[in-house]
């Protein structure tokens, strides 16, 4: 199956996702000069229920801390999105080192890790049946930067010795991922794709411009985990990226001047 490695990397993924090469493919580089200022764009409201986090899951690309999104309790409304879209689930991409690991870039500036927090409509029924609609998905982006160690991401890190093998879940439970968002909420826009197979151009990408911190030995613990299950060869979950893909004409609006 697909991977970030030598023979099933991003390189590869059209071979079985042709759309890989779509019209509409994320990440991009973020050129904050061609930005347009769009003074219609409305603040972003992110309203997060902690009691709603459910578990935390090695998924042998990433990890990810799901959330019960049966009712409105966490939403995303507002910012260049109308109705309501529901926080499903959170994950990160990351580098073998400091210098490389997010997936969007700003002036082809690579940060060491992105974190993405994965919004639905709820004008379908469910994540499913949304992923693959135009206005299905809403995914807000956040740059981490290396600097203090960040207390707020230290409960996730703690999790991460239990699911270090591809496949492996606990639960995760009272976690307010609020707290994992910066002081500012201005973003950038544009209409983009999943960044992982199936590469679905569904999903209305809120990048926010002000990063969070992480400290060097925060990064080592991402860098702890293995894409690999148990009794397999270990490898390191590292470089879990796809790199920046083509505007192909797209414009990225910006919530700020
Ligand atoms: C087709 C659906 C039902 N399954 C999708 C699968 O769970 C992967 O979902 C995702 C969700 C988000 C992203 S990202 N990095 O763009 O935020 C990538 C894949
Ligand atoms: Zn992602």
């Amino acid at each position: 199956g697909w991977g970030y490695g030598a023979t099933n990397g991003p390189d590869f993924w059209a071979d079985n996702f042709p759309i890989a090469n779509g019209p509409r493919q994320s990440p991009i580089n973020i050129v904050p000069k061609e930005t347009q200022y769009d003074p219609s764009l409305k603040a972003l409201k992110l309203r997060y229920d902690p009691s709603n986090a459910k578990g935390i899951l090695n998924n042998g690309h990433s990890f990810q801390v799901d959330f019960v999104d049966d009712t409105d309790s966490s939403t995303l409304t507002g910012g260049p999105v109308s109705g309501t879209y529901r926080l499903r689930q959170f994950h990160f991409h990351w580098g073998g080192s400091d210098d490389r690991g997010s997936e969007h870039t700003v002036n082809g500036i690579k940060f060491p890790c992105e974190l993405h927090l994965v919004h639905w409509n709820t004008k379908y029924p469910s994540f499913g049946e949304a992923a693959d609609k135009p206005d299905g998905l809403a995914v807000v982006g956040v740059f981490l930067k290396i600097g203090a160690a960040n207390p707020r991401l230290q409960k996730v890190l703690d999790a991460l010795d239990v699911i270090k093998n591809k496949g492996k879940q606990t639960t995760f439970a009272n976690f307010d991922a609020k707290t994992l968002l910066p002081g500012s909420l201005d973003y950038w826009t544009y209409d983009g794709s999943l960044t992982t197979p199936p590469l679905l151009e569904s999903v209305t990408w809120i990048v926010l411009k002000e990063p969070i911190s992480v400290s060097p030995a925060q990064m080592a613990k991402f860098r702890n985990l293995l894409f690999t299950g148990e009794g397999e060869a270990p490898c390191c979950m590292v470089d879990n990226y796809r790199p920046p893909q083509p505007l192909k004409g797209r414009q990225v609006r910006a919530s700020f001047k």
